[in-house]
């Protein structure tokens, strides 16, 4: 089944990873079986995306191709104007999400039919603010919010979502679609319905005058630009352990495994405080001076950063430091609120998460700034604080006590050829 990234891993072993057991030998046998089969998936036909200017397989290592965009784009007035047929039983909406009833209907679908892990036991449960956080940001277009929707019943089976972002790669900024939410209701699965969305929502995007795309899935799809890794901190060892997200690791015990995750009352760092309205200005100087050693990141002028870096209680979480004796802000960390409906407990519904967003040291050591940002987590009561390897992250993930889940994340860029695939630590993108 199409996975985006692992809403939770059930298969992790954060506990085994800090303390090697025989459980190590296992893990490595799952790796390499993982190796296996998405090496067999660069080999594998695909029917749709072998039809779209995305860099092909078969091109991995050509150093003669250049970089940038693989097709040039077309005059306006050649785009297509009308949607894309779908099956007859089904009509193309444009989903309002400032209607609370429109809202609802996609926070079900997804809610009911979004990613899951590999075991099935997690599936990721947006919540309704945090849709409309992700998909209104500055400059959205409505019509890239697309439903679709059985004409007897009127119910929404199926959606998919972009937002307008501009996107540095390397030296060049791009105006870009983050493509977003592809969801297709579990009946009605296999029927070739995801390309013919991703086709109407590409036609929308071209209308816009837009040629350019960004988006992440936990498939393999010709051709990542970087895959990535996520990392668990386990913040409430006992429900995770209760809810089979993560394992007892050998020789440890309960109490044991709670003493070894306990985080401290208070953050440590002076001047570490919540982010607020006024600190938009300088939060983006350093952002964007953070940024810009990445080979792909973000290109986030202060209106983006109002929007997706203020406080939004239950969306997104952001912290600075600001200096106690020069009022300068050195550092910053932040985070979202991504929850999962836990499939199959006696005991409990929902994995409260946390997901490392953009994070800049200049004067705190990384390595503090994280340990402050799972403090608060902590206090907020987050049942884990999951990370990314990319950007630095790598320099604080075994420290802090992450462990490696073992779900992948690849990205992506749709009419945009990289000359070589990137480490994840050469990406600052974070799509949610
Ligand atoms: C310039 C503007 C451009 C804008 C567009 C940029 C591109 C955006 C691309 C989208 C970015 C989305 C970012 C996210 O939201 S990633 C999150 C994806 N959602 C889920 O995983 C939720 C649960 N799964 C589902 O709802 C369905 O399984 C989905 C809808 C994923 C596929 O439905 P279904 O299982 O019923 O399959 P089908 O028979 O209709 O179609 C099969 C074809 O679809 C290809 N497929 C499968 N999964 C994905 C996937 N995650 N990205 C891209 N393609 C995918 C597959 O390789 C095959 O093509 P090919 O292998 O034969 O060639």
């Amino acid at each position: 089944m199409a996975e985006k990234d692992t809403p939770a891993d059930s298969n992790i072993s954060s506990v085994d990873n800090i303390v090697p057991s025989e459980t190590e030998t296992e893990t490595s046998i799952d790796a390499l079986a993982k190796k296996v089969q998405e090496s067999l998936s660069l080999s594998k036909r695909h029917k749709f995306w072998e039809t779209q200017p995305v860099g092909q397989f078969k091109d991995l290592g050509d150093s003669s191709l250049t970089e940038g965009p693989i097709e040039p784009p077309t005059p306006i007035s050649e785009v297509k104007q009308e949607p894309y047929n779908l099956p007859s039983p089904y009509e193309w909406i444009t989903c309002d999400l400032d209607s609370e009833e429109v809202c609802s209907e996609v926070y079900t679908l997804l809610t009911n039919n979004y990613v899951e892990d590999d075991e099935n036991m997690f599936r990721f449960n947006y919540s309704k603010e945090f849709l409309r956080w992700a998909l209104r940001p500055p400059g959205y277009f409505r019509s890239w919010h697309i439903g679709v929707r059985a004409k007897s019943s009127k119910k929404l089976v199926a959606f998919i979502t972009g937002i307008p972002a501009k996107i540095r790669a390397r030296n060049e900024v791009v105006m870009m679609a983050e493509v977003n939410f592809l969801c297709v209701h579990k009946k009605l699965r296999s029927k070739r319905l995801a390309p013919v969305m991703i086709k109407e929502v590409t036609r929308r995007v071209h209308l816009e005058n837009i040629w350019q795309a960004a988006y992440t899935a936990g498939v393999v799809l010709p051709t990542p630009i970087t895959t990535c890794q996520y990392w668990h901190r386990s913040l409430n060892p006992k429900k995770l352990i209760d809810v089979g997200f993560s394992r007892l690791g050998a020789r440890m015990t309960m109490s044991r495994t709670i003493k070894l995750y306990k985080l401290p009352d208070q953050t440590a760092t002076p001047g570490f405080r919540k982010m607020e309205p006024h600190d938009v200005p300088a939060v983006t100087r350093l952002l964007r001076n953070y940024l810009n050693q990445f080979v792909v990141a973000p290109d986030f002028d202060e209106d983006d950063v109002e929007h997706w870096l203020l406080p939004k209680e239950d969306v997104v979480d952001s912290y600075l430091v600001e200096s106690p004796e020069s009022h300068e802000i050195t550092d910053f960390c932040s985070f979202y609120t991504l929850p999962s409906s836990i499939l199959g407990s006696q005991s409990h519904s929902i994995l409260k998460a946390a997901y490392s967003y953009y994070n800049v040291s200049t004067k705190t050591p990384l390595l503090q700034l994280m340990n402050d940002a799972l403090v608060v987590a902590k206090k907020k009561d987050f049942d884990v604080f999951n990370a990314l390897d990319v950007m630095q992250n790598e320099t604080f993930l075994k420290e802090l006590k992450f462990g490696p889940g073992d779900g992948k994340l690849h990205y992506y860029l749709y009419n945009y050829r990289l000359k070589h695939v990137l480490r994840a630590s050469e990406l600052g993108l974070v799509l949610l």
